[in-house]
This record gives C-alpha cells, structure tokens and sequence, in this order.
C-alpha cells in the first residue's frame, strides 16, 4: 500500500490525559505507538481565514516550529515532531515532569542562596545560548521554566514555550507585538529599542491576558541581558516580586521609575554578592545590564 504523505497524529501517538492548557493551546501526555516513549503534544488551532479570530496565526506557530528546530540545549525543550493540518498543528515535545518552577519555589516558600544559584545557572546557560543564536524569547517567565524532574536533588531546568520567540536578524529592524508582556519593561513602555534584554526584563504583575498584549517594536538590538533574571533572582531568594505594587498600574510606576528595595525583613540572610548580582540586572537602561555571558561569571554564580 502507498506510504502516506502526511499522517495523523493519532496514527502514530496515543494522545492521553491533559497536562495543560493556556494561550500555548492544550498540551497532553502521549506516547509514541512504535517506540513506546512519552512525549508532550502541544496542540494549537490554527486560524482558517486570516481575519478569524479564533485560534492562533499560522505563521506565529510555524516561525516556533522554525526557531525551536534551531536550538538545541539541555536547558531548552526538544521539539520531537511536527503534524499540520488546516485546523490545527500538533507539537510532540520532550515531556517534562517536574512542573513549573513557579509550584516549586510555592511548595517551598522561598530558596536558599545554595539552592537559587544552580537553577539560575541553568537558567542562565539556556539564555545565553538562545541569544547566542540571536533568538529572544519574549515571554520568558516562571511559567515558562519547568523542571525536568523534581524529586532529585540537582532538578535539570527545562525553558519551554517559544510561542512568541523571535529570530532578531542581523540589522534587521521587525515588529513584532511583545504577546503577553506580564512584565512590562521600561523600554517597552517608552516604546524604546527593544532586544533579549527586553525579552528578559520580566515583573511578574498578575497574569495578564495575550489581549493586553502592548505592541512593540522589537529593533536590532545589541545582545545583551535582560532584566528577568534579576527578577526572578528576587522572587527565589525573597518569595516578593520588586516591584509588586497595590495595583497593576502602581506596580508598572514602580517598574518604570526602577525603584525597588532590599526589604530587611526578607532579605536579611541574603549575601551581598546576591545583592550585587540583582543589582546588576535590575538596571533601567537596557544597555547597563549584565549579560547573560557576564551573569555566568559574576562571583556569585561563579565561585572563584
Ligand atoms: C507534566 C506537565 C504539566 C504541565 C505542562 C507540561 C508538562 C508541559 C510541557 C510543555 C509545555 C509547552 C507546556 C506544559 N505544561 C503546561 C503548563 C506550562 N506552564 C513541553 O514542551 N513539554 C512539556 O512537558
């Protein structure tokens, strides 16, 4: 019998329960039916008609499938296989266990400086090399980084989602809308060149939804640190976001004004190179920022 062109999925994976679901689509275990592996299938509906809008834009999630079959990285999700159909595409996904970072850092309130440093490392390494390839995330959050298996004592990092991630050519100047901009950056903000640093810079409001999206122009940017980490530094150490003000709009004042503070009342026990660390991140102009490459060699992460 002639070989299929293009088969479904069900034809090769057993789709099984729900993992999640979110503006990524619905995300389900499945295994593979000639190997017997377990993967993730991310399954996202595709519009029909261009001006629908239900579903998502099939360019946004084939520039994904693009960007995903450059990068490989043990920190960075696997991109297994690939079915497309006019509804809809299907993503089959190194399956990741250990939930989001963001659950477990909750379960555990807040992290020693021995147990933040080899996530952040980890973190810090898969960002460095997606900037290396010159791909920024844009929507790089706790959410986002999940754990390959939890109940180990070294948990592997695994950065998934690359729905919004973007290729910055060379000298190229592209639009591009900064999808959910959870944390809204300085720059964004001031609608000022956007880059991997502002891929980064993220201050986690309250979830915001991909509606809200602020559009931005995403400019040739030089390749340099972004906020984020300096955020998500915080949030392990101290359990508190930086900027978390009453409101989202007293949380953004607080984000553009880059004012923010080393409570005592959490911050007691930090050291001070975790201090200077955070410090260095969380820097208004972009352009002052550590690198990612700069992080990793910083005395903290670093140990002489
Ligand atoms: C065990 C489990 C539970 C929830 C999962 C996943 C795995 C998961 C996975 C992925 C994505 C993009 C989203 C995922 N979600 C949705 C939540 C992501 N923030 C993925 O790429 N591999 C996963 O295992």
């Amino acid at each position: 019998a002639p070989i299929p062109l293009s088969s479904s999925v069900e034809e090769l994976y057993e789709l099984l329960e729900q993992l999640g679901s979110g503006h990524f689509g619905v995300v389900r275990r499945c295994q593979e039916r000639s190997t017997g592996a377990f993967y993730a299938a991310k399954s996202v509906k595709v519009r029909r008609r261009k001006g629908s809008r239900l579903g998502l834009d099939r360019q946004q999630v084939e520039r994904e499938v693009r960007i995903l079959r450059q990068l490989r990285h043990p920190n960075i999700m696997r991109l297994h296989d690939l079915f497309a159909s006019t509804a809809e595409m299907v993503l089959i996904l190194e399956l990741i266990h250990g939930g989001e970072l963001f659950d477990f850092i909750a379960e555990k309130e807040t992290l020693t400086e021995e147990e933040a440093v080899p996530f952040l490392k980890q973190i810090l390494l898969g960002v460095s090399y997606m900037h290396s390839c010159r791909i920024a995330h844009f929507d790089l959050k706790p959410e986002n980084i999940m754990l390959f298996q939890k109940d180990v004592p070294h948990p592997t990092i695994k950065i998934i989602d690359f729905g919004l991630a973007q290729k910055l050519e060379e000298g190229v100047t592209f639009k591009s809308l900064c999808g959910t901009p959870q944390y809204i950056a300085p720059e964004v903000v001031h609608y000022e060149a956007l880059s991997t640093a502002t891929d980064m810079w993220r201050v986690p409001l309250r979830p915001l939804s991909r509606a809200e999206a602020v559009p931005a122009v995403a400019q040739h940017p030089r390749v340099f640190l972004p906020r984020s980490v300096g955020v998500i530094t915080y949030i392990l150490l101290s359990g508190m976001s930086p900027f978390q003000g009453e409101t989202d709009a007293e949380t953004l004042a607080n984000v553009v004004s880059g004012n923010y503070e080393f409570e005592e009342k959490y911050f007691s026990q930090t050291s001070e190179m975790a201090k200077d660390f955070i410090r260095q991140l969380l820097l208004k102009e972009p352009g002052d920022r550590m690198t990612a490459s700069e992080c990793l060699v910083h005395s903290w992460i670093k140990p002489l």
